[in-house]
């Protein structure tokens, strides 16, 4: 019981950590909140709210996700190496995929209950 708690702990100082120190995230769980607020707002349906939510989970994983790589990353060298450079850029395209993405989705969902 007391790995499982352990484990909690750790995972909710990541999540900490992330919110605290990276600015993208910060303004991602902004947006989101917003996004949640005018779901309620406009009465999204049941599936719709499904893929909100998969939307929203899947940019904060990924930036989590680069964030982690980063430190990892970091970790292993300070030298400037063609590796790191791949690993950086590879998870940092991996959430740009993501976010643009998540605009397009909230678009389509969005467009037609305001306009
Ligand atoms: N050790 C390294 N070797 C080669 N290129 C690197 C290295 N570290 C960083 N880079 C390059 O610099 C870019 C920015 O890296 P950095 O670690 O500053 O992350 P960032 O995108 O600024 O994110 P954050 O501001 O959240 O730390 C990387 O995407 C990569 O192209």
């Amino acid at each position: 019981m007391k790995k499982l708690v352990d484990s909690f702990k750790f995972a909710f100082q990541g999540i900490l950590y992330s919110f605290n120190t990276q600015r993208n995230i910060r303004i991602h769980f902004f947006i989101a909140i917003i996004v949640l607020i005018l779901g309620i707002y406009v009465r999204l349906s049941h599936i719709e709210w499904i893929l909100l939510l998969l939307t929203i989970s899947i940019v904060v994983t990924s930036e989590m996700i680069n964030t982690s790589i980063e430190k990892t990353i970091d970790l292993v060298t300070e030298e400037y190496k063609i590796l790191a450079k791949i690993g950086k850029d590879v998870a940092a395209g991996a959430v740009l995929i993501s976010s643009i993405l998540s605009v397009i989705i909230g678009v389509l969902i969005f467009y037609n209950k305001i306009f």
